[in-house]
């Protein structure tokens, strides 16, 4: 038996497609209408699997895409696991971008399960990463047992949140001097690259766009979902410095009907997300509102008469964090207050260079992070210092379950004083 791991030529496309879940009809893992949009269906309809037509519509978008890195296990010769990393830039603390490689459709076929074929890819997908300079690698997790043991743990997470439009106002602000209006697809195509750039560059956790990313808008309806609308904010001299894509879903029952689901919102200015927010609360002939994949820190709730009005019915983690070259990742982002940490890992088997004892110091103008003989102050594992990377997590709590180990009195506190960030980091698309 002759097992290779390797990327799939052109002519093996639609057989790598052939591995992964969705090209077969399988059930997506989540259920994304019910579950986070709100919407009316109990259950999003099942998915024939993908016809050839559509698999080489596929491969002909993706063997033309330079950020996808499709990967495959071919066993004498059949193609029976494939997965991928796309080269993202993520926004890190301190507002730079720092190349990440996002790793996605990933599957093994049945028969073939629980040989190490992932566990093959994952290694060959690191080491192609980091040949292309990514010192970091994310992901969402199908199941959370899976990919702790490749180093990833959670760094963002997400909420979907509730609100019923009589027990919601805003609280009195500032007149706006700009306006609200209402876009088709076509200029929504347009208004959303530059409001996401503005917003990116501030947003720890924020994600480039892959190409193509906004050509997916559209008016059409899709099932009972009702047509995707859009709505933007310009400040006074006309410009858009807010966008928010909304759906009004058909319901033949009485206790879904008059919801407003609102699929992305963005804003560079609170300003003009004031403005959405308050017309999409405050919808004619709607009495709830449904904001699925939000921030946990939605500032909203701050800008309502009751905060209590905006309810959390469902969180998950979203982004799993990676860290490939702990040196490199550590040394590109910045930290919340000056400092210097020493800390060891010796957990990571995938990527035994970061294996050691390193040094990291952060003054107001620059940051290092080294090697060093120096005895340790703490102990960290690899997920725990991935997790911890984008700066949401607690090292508190992570010292708490035993990931951290303290050497040298007050190193959590100033691991802790070091690497949060505020906002918490959110990442406002998948992929
Ligand atoms: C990022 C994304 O793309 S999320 C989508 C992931 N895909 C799916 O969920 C589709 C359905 N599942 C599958 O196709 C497969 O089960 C995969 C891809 C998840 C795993 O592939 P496999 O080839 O079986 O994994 P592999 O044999 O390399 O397993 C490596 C380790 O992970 C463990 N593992 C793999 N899958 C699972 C799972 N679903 N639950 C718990 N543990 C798992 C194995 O037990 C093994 O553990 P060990 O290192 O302690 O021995």
């Amino acid at each position: 038996m002759v097992t290779e791991v390797r990327p799939p030529r052109r002519d093996e496309m639609a057989a790598y497609y052939r591995t992964l879940p969705f090209a077969n009809g399988l059930p997506h893992w989540e259920p994304a209408d019910a579950a986070w949009h709100g919407g009316p269906e109990p259950w999003p309809a099942q998915r024939p699997p993908a016809s050839a037509e559509q698999l080489e519509k596929l491969a002909a978008a993706d063997t033309a895409d330079d950020s996808f890195h499709p990967i495959a296990v071919f066993v004498d010769g059949r193609c029976v696991g494939g997965s991928a990393a796309i080269s993202f830039e993520v926004t890190v603390p301190g507002g730079r971008s720092a190349k990440m490689a996002g790793v996605t459709a990933t599957g093994v076929i049945a028969t073939h399960r629980r040989r190490g074929h992932l566990r093959r890819m994952m290694q060959a997908m690191f080491a192609a990463a980091l040949e292309r300079g990514e010192p970091l690698a994310m992901l969402s997790a199908s199941e959370g047992s899976i990919y702790g043991r490749f180093g990833f743990s959670p760094a963002t997470y997400r909420t979907r949140w509730e609100l019923t439009r009589h027990e919601a106002a805003l609280l009195p602000a500032e007149p706006d001097s700009g306006s609200l209006e209402l876009i088709d697809a076509v200029q929504a195509r347009k208004a959303w690259p530059r409001v996401h750039a503005g917003v990116r560059a501030r947003r720890v956790g924020e994600l480039s766009p892959p190409p193509r990313h906004w050509e997916g808008l559209s008016d059409e309806a899709v099932g009972t979902d009702g047509p995707l609308r859009f709505l933007v904010h310009r400040d006074r001299h006309g410009d858009v410095d807010g966008i928010a894509n909304f759906r009004l879903p058909w319901s033949a029952t009485r206790d879904r009907a008059g919801t407003l689901v609102v699929q992305a919102l963005e804003a560079t200015n609170p300003v003009a997300y004031r403005a959405l927010w308050g017309l999409l609360i405050d919808f004619d002939l709607t009495r709830t509102v449904v904001a699925p994949g939000r921030p946990r820190d939605e500032p909203l709730r701050w800008m309502l008469t009751n905060p209590r009005a905006m309810r959390i019915t469902r969180e998950t983690d979203n982004l799993w964090a990676r860290l490939l070259d702990v040196p490199r990742a550590l040394a590109q982002r910045s930290y919340h207050t000056p400092g210097e940490l020493t800390f060891s890992i010796t957990d990571d088997r995938i990527c035994p260079a970061n294996n050691g004892t390193w040094r990291v110091t952060a003054d107001d103008s620059a940051v290092t992070c080294v090697a060093t003989d120096e005895p340790a102050d703490l102990t960290i594992t690899l997920p725990a210092l991935s997790s911890l990377y984008l700066g949401g997590m607690s090292a508190d709590h992570l010292a708490y379950a035993g990931h951290i180990t303290q050497h040298t009195d007050g190193a959590t506190g100033r691991l802790t004083r070091m690497f949060r960030t505020d906002p918490e980091p959110h990442n406002s698309f998948g992929f």
